[in-house]
């Protein structure tokens, strides 16, 4: 308890974060003023914190990037996985610089602030990790105060009262409310997200949006997909109205369990159909409980972009971007589903496909952004499966 409680605040102190363990960290604010309430997580990125900031599956997390130079390179419109960022915050161990890229078009302290977001920056940031590993990823409070004026006694109370993300369905909040068609292929200097100009025929994919990253859209589209993407709640009725070669089940927030309630029926209907299926990260721990599986809550999660992962089938590595806190009990796969990829950090399960391998998914994020492309293959294979 109250590892790094200070005696008292220190001078010029504009940032605090309040772990529900008593733990106080202080710090120099930046980005938008206010308090946030949420998991307090590490990434070890060592680029694109504003696609990790965007990505819906951050929602109700704050985020301690170990890496120390956070916003060199500015922010920009293009590189966000939606439409707005997710994350609630993010801890820093250096003070923001003055962006130092030619396709910045605004300071990152600026950018947050813009969306609302808290930074705190000046954290031991190493220790902060090490903090967690050890006692698992605590329920905090993020706070920017310009005059240094903080409650810490109220911050701790509000990071202790937190519910915590076990038992959350934040894919509900971060989803779309309409479906809509999507198709711009990657990035590419010079051309921006280009239309992937796909012929009517293409293979068509319908993709669940339970907080889904652009990248994904991007690599369907990539791989020769038309994709149409559907809310959440989208019943099975509802997408197959749509005519789908294929089911695309999407990353997002919160804990699968509770998300599972309506997904997993819906899952369930289409598995009976036989046809190809993929999932990624909270797509692959829905398709998993719709299997039979039970998913966890991890110690501390999976973060970064240099997760390798060992593919079963031949042994080989990949490196992977990965963001995750829950995680398929691998003891509890049913018979007839195998385990397709391992993580090589701590041997949780990272991929899973039915007998046949209509439907399989990972846990890493094949897409990458940020992150390497080591397992761009998968979206290959998948819509490759629906031409098949
Ligand atoms: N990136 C994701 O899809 C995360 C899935 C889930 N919310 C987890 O934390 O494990």
């Amino acid at each position: 308890m109250a590892e790094y409680l200070p005696a008292r605040q220190p001078m010029g102190a504009t940032g605090v974060i309040v772990l529900a363990d008593g733990t106080v960290i202080w710090g120099e604010g930046c980005g938008a003023e206010g308090e946030a309430v949420g998991e307090l997580c590490f990434n070890t990125a060592m680029t694109g914190y504003q696609e990790v900031m965007t990505d819906p599956s951050y929602a109700g997390q704050i985020i301690n990037f170990t890496f120390p130079h956070i916003g060199n390179v500015g922010a920009n419109p293009e590189d966000i996985e939606g439409p707005n960022p997710h994350a609630l915050g993010c801890v820093m161990a250096m003070a923001i610089t003055g962006p130092s890229n030619f396709r910045s078009v605004q300071g990152f302290d600026a950018w947050l602030s813009a969306w609302g977001r808290i930074g705190v920056a000046g954290v031991d940031t190493r220790a902060l990790t090490k903090h967690i590993r050890e006692k698992g990823a605590p329920n905090a409070v993020i706070a920017h105060n310009r005059a240094g004026v903080f409650d810490v006694a109220a911050l701790l109370v509000r990071a202790r009262q937190w519910s915590g993300l076990e038992g959350l369905d934040l894919a509900a909040e971060v989803s779309c409310t309409q479906s809509y068609t999507w198709d711009a292929g990657p990035w590419a200097l010079g051309e921006g997200y280009t239309p992937g100009g796909l012929p009517a025929d293409a293979p068509h994919v319908v993709a669940v949006d339970y907080g889904i990253k652009r990248a994904i859209l991007r690599q369907l589209v990539a791989a020769g997909a038309r994709v149409t993407v559907v809310p959440a709640s989208a019943t099975f009725e509802e997408i197959m109205a749509h005519e789908p070669d294929g089911l695309f089940l999407s990353n997002g927030p919160g804990d699968p369990a509770a998300t599972g309630v309506y997904a997993v029926p819906v899952i369930q209907q289409w598995l009976g159909t036989g046809k190809p299926l993929f999932g990624i990260c909270l797509g692959h721990q829905l398709l998993g409980i719709a299997l039979g599986a039970k998913t966890v809550k991890m110690h501390q999660g999976h973060r970064g972009a240099n997760h390798p992962v060992k593919r079963l089938s031949d042994g080989k590595v990949e490196i992977t971007s990965m963001n995750h806190g829950f995680a398929v009990d691998a003891a509890t796969l049913p018979a007839g589903v195998r385990a397709s990829h391992v993580s090589l950090f701590d041997g949780s399960l990272a991929g899973l496909e039915t007998a046949d391998g209509a439907a399989f998914s990972v846990q890493h994020h094949p897409e990458a952004s940020p992150g390497p492309q080591d397992s761009y293959y998968l979206f290959r294979r998948f819509v490759g499966d629906l031409r098949s």
